[in-house]
């Protein structure tokens, strides 16, 4: 066959309406409605192979990430898949090198949130293009091809591609065994599900017994509107779920430092595993502040974590004891790989973010390598998980006995289904058009 090029990028706005039953609410983010800044890679393929991605915004806005893809789009079009993969951390010193648009950034905010959408979609095209579900297409890759995927600038005073080359060479061995096991118990899940912050309490309750029976072990829960409340909903969970059960708290950047430490002094006796954004995403001091003061709780953050920069520097500075990569907040599989050899360094377990949608279908892949490739381990480390909007995806994540099975399908698992990027559209899709007639009519 002829060289497989770009021949054009298509872009598209998707929203879901989920703030109608509050899914995905928490203290910082009341009333999210799910959405997906998309883009699709067309390409000379004869069968009309296509490479997808996504970025996750949670509604209003979601059309400026739209517009930076659009804007970074011409660096991809009437290229050859083969001159980016020949070459990986030089296609990502490309797509995020650009002088002008690197401006905007760099490499954070919407630009930043538009190449984790355009790099994935390169992946998803890789994958598909070797028929390979991206978790194998990467771990079928020899160390040394792994560490040329990434770009070291900024972080070689935390790892070196020398160092990452060893790491990776270490954890080569039992990389059958691992898969092998993979394939047959999954990688465990968390389920954020159950603890959204606008649930009734009568509702966590009736999740929180689905969630068991669903075999699920680990439940997560939001916290940081005022403590009363936390508290109360705590002590609902906790009856529900027993002791022996893992119990996250997700305070969504509510809390100043003081304030943070003050309440998880309060909340502690709910004997929670981890709390998550217990401040800003950008204070990697004040998380080492609150981590010292509050362990043995750990603290968890990352899904606001703009870049492999600020990454290095919560490792170095000891500010978090969970680092929750997000595939698309940061530059897409690239970075993340970058971020993952960093998690193994310093010893950090890897647990990603995915709430969202899409993020499930794209973290398993993340986990699964890290898990084959790279840490070698699942001790202490759970995907999220949550229970929305998997319908609209093509390969939606199979969990079974509260674990994520390994996705089989070739590419990244995140190609949306035609009719649900028509329907949810906005603001034409028909989704979006009778809902505007209804409050109309209200
Ligand atoms: C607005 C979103 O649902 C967030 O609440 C969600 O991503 C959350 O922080 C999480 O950890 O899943
Ligand atoms: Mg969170």
């Amino acid at each position: 066959m002829e060289k497989l090029l770009i021949t054009a990028v298509e872009t598209k706005d998707v929203r879901f309406p989920t703030s109608a039953s509050l899914d995905g609410s928490d203290a910082m983010n009341p009333d999210p409605d799910y959405s997906a800044a998309y883009v699709i890679l067309k390409t000379n393929h004869p069968d009309g192979l296509e490479g997808h991605g996504l970025t996750f915004t949670i509604g209003r806005g979601n059309e400026i990430c739209v517009n930076a893809l659009n804007a970074l789009a011409p660096l991809l079009i009437g290229k050859s898949l083969d001159s980016f993969t020949e070459d990986m951390a030089g296609f990502w010193r490309m797509i995020t090198g650009d002088s002008q648009l690197r401006w905007l950034g760099p490499e954070k905010g919407v630009i930043h949130l538009a190449t984790g959408a355009l790099v994935n979609a390169v992946w998803d095209l890789y994958a598909k293009k070797e028929k390979k579900p991206l978790w194998k297409l990467l771990s079928d890759m020899s160390p040394e091809e792994l560490v040329s995927c990434i770009d070291f600038t900024y972080i070689t005073d935390a790892i070196t591609p020398e160092e990452a080359l060893c790491i990776l060479q270490k954890s080569a061995e039992g990389k059958a065994e691992r898969i092998e096991h993979l394939l047959t118990n999954g990688y465990p899940a968390y389920t954020t599900s159950v603890g959204w912050l606008g649930y009734s309490d009568d509702k966590m309750r009736r999740l929180c017994r689905e969630a068991k029976t669903e075999g699920f072990k680990y439940m997560k829960m939001k916290v940081g509107t005022n403590i009363e409340d936390d508290m109360r909903r705590a002590a609902i969970i906790r009856e529900e779920i027993g002791e022996d059960f893992k119990l996250m708290m997700d305070a969504n950047q509510k809390w100043d430092v003081d304030e943070a430490i003050e309440n998880m002094s309060l909340l502690k006796k709910y004997n929670p595993w981890w709390i998550e954004e217990p401040t800003s995403p950008d204070d990697v001091l004040g998380h080492a502040t609150i981590a010292k003061a509050i362990a043995p709780i750990k603290v968890a953050t990352g899904e606001h974590c703009q870049n492999r920069v600020i990454f290095k520097q919560l490792f170095q500075a000891k500010a978090f004891e969970v680092c929750q990569i997000d595939s698309c907040r940061v530059g897409g599989v690239n970075e993340i790989l970058a971020i993952l050899l960093m998690a193994a360094k310093f010893n950090i377990p890897v647990c990603p973010h995915a709430g969202g949608v899409g993020l499930c279908e794209y973290v398993q892949h993340l986990s699964m390598i890290d898990f084959i490739a790279i840490s070698g381990s699942m001790e202490n480390r759970v995907i999220e998980y949550v229970d929305h909007l998997h319908e609209h995806f093509h390969e939606p994540v199979v969990i079974k006995n509260g674990a994520y099975m390994p996705p089989q399908a070739p590419g990244f698992s995140i190609t949306m289904k035609s009719s649900s990027l028509e329907n949810y559209g906005f603001p034409n899709g028909e989704k979006w058009n009778k809902r505007e007639e209804l409050e109309a009519n209200k």
